[in-house]
């Protein structure tokens, strides 16, 4: 019989790891992939050695008055943002490195987490830009075989945030019920619960010249106060230079790697990319170049490119017109894909509207009906807004429906060679239904260069 003995708090409570085998040795039971981890701000470093629990030191207080009771890791300090869950039962490290989170707390439905630690493969960039994570329970043991290092030193090394022993499932239903949430949190006993609720309540109202100022933990910085809601929150998170992207997804991971032969140049806008969404397009036979947020169309268009994509990317799609305005210079000219903020961005610049949700979607288990196969797909989706479909000039098609809300949730225009995605068809984390799509624009490519 093999049983994995787990350690539950500190090697105090227990022999030592090394004494383990030897306890064992005349019975059935084997020992393996025994490792103590330590609760870094419980352990040594805080000087509590002896205890093995930690008290709650933290505090979510929300802008509807509610305070949530907590127990702080990662980084300590005080932190504004916009609470959303998320519904992915794996990923966390995919999630938390997602720039498309700026500016929000992301509270993981699945209660269990932190149990693989992070590795050096999960990035989807080379920061984690949300606000902080909300979790049930973390987890008290780290085994991977790919696993570098805890969740908790991560996040600490991050400067980011990170609660546990949180009612999750009640923070949930409050969203679902009342829509989304500014939240502060705030390891700070110093601060009173009505001066977070002032923090969290004034947050939507307070502009760029406020006195108040909250630390943002990927910008490093003291920043003012902002509004989620009519601000440019992709400017921060995009890359400041072209670059070229060669990585492909590694064929041990790699489900779908026919032959691909031709190779297409596809300029990728970096609105907030993620890292696999590059990989799957190299994947697919793309040599790739990086742009800018504020890279001019007219630089990309001397780039001659075969197809041009409008990757995903943080905050309100209606504060960034600029964004729009390249969009609208860009589609007609060459091939486009958009994804989740590409996909909005698009909807705009073809003369649509776009929306905030009530609680937006974000989990990797939502359906999708792809109205031209005729099948339903099961997606990866990370977004607060939405284009509105009654908004569409004509000859735009709605390709895909989100089958919980009915939400737009795919966008074409034949003629204009464009096409869209408001959800994640490069997954990362999530389900692959999806991946066939980069395939599609492959041919929208092709076909375009065949005419020309
Ligand atoms: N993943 C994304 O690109 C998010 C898009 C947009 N920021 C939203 O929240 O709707």
């Amino acid at each position: 019989m093999e049983l994995a003995f787990v350690n539950p708090s500190s090697a105090t409570l227990f022999a030592p790891t090394k004494a383990l085998p030897s306890l064992f040795k005349h019975s059935s039971i084997r020992v393996f992939n025994v490792r103590c981890i330590s609760n870094s701000t419980a352990g040594a470093a805080a000087g509590v050695l002896e205890r093995p629990w930690k008290t709650s030191d933290a505090r979510l207080v929300l802008e509807d008055g509610s305070v949530w009771k907590a127990k702080s890791f990662g980084a300590t300090g005080t932190q504004v943002g916009e609470v959303v869950f998320n519904t992915s039962l794996t990923g966390y490290q995919e999630i938390l490195t997602d720039p498309s989170y700026a500016g929000q707390f992301v509270l993981m439905t699945n209660p269990h987490i932190g149990n693989t630690g992070v590795n050096f493969d999960d990035e989807e960039s080379m920061q984690c830009f949300l606000a902080g994570l909300v979790i049930r329970s973390l987890s008290i043991s780290t085994s991977n075989w790919r696993c570098t290092k805890t969740l908790g030193d991560y996040l600490t090394e991050r400067n980011i945030m990170g609660i546990y022993d949180v009612d999750t499932r009640a923070i949930t239903r409050r969203l679902r019920q009342d829509g989304s949430l500014i939240g502060v949190l705030s390891t700070e006993e110093v601060k009173s619960d009505e001066e977070l609720l002032e923090m969290s309540r004034s947050w939507d109202i307070v502009g760029n010249d406020s006195p108040l100022t909250v630390e943002l933990g990927y910008l490093r910085k003291k920043h003012p106060l902002i509004v989620l809601a009519g601000v440019d929150l992709i400017s921060d998170v995009s890359c400041t230079k072209p670059y070229e992207w060669v990585d492909r997804t590694s064929p041990n991971w790699d489900f779908n790697n026919e032959g691909r032969g031709e190779v297409f140049h596809v300029v990728a806008y970096d609105f907030g990319i993620k890292h696999n969404i590059l990989r799957r397009l190299a994947s697919y036979g793309c040599k790739i170049t990086v742009v800018p947020s504020n890279w001019p169309a007219s630089e990309t268009l001397k780039m001659n490119p075969d197809g041009v994509l409008f990757s995903n990317g943080p905050g309100d799609p209606s504060a960034v017109p600029y964004a729009v305005e390249t969009v609208k210079n860009i589609v007609g000219k060459a091939p486009v894909f958009g994804i989740c903020m590409g996909h909005q961005l698009l909807g705009q610049a073809l003369g649509g509207k776009t929306f905030k949700m009530k609680f937006g979607h974000h989990g990797g288990n939502h359906p999708v009906r792809n109205i031209r196969a005729n099948r339903v797909e099961i997606s990866a989706q990370n977004h607060n807004y939405a284009v509105d479909p009654a908004s569409l000039p004509q000859g735009v098609e709605v390709t895909h429906v989100n089958l919980n809300d009915g939400s737009c949730a795919g966008l074409a225009f034949p003629a204009l060679k464009v096409m869209s995605l408001q959800y994640h068809p490069e997954a990362s984390p999530g389900p692959h239904d999806s991946d066939s799509v980069f395939g599609e624009f492959i041919v929208l490519m092709k076909q375009c260069k065949q005419q020309a």
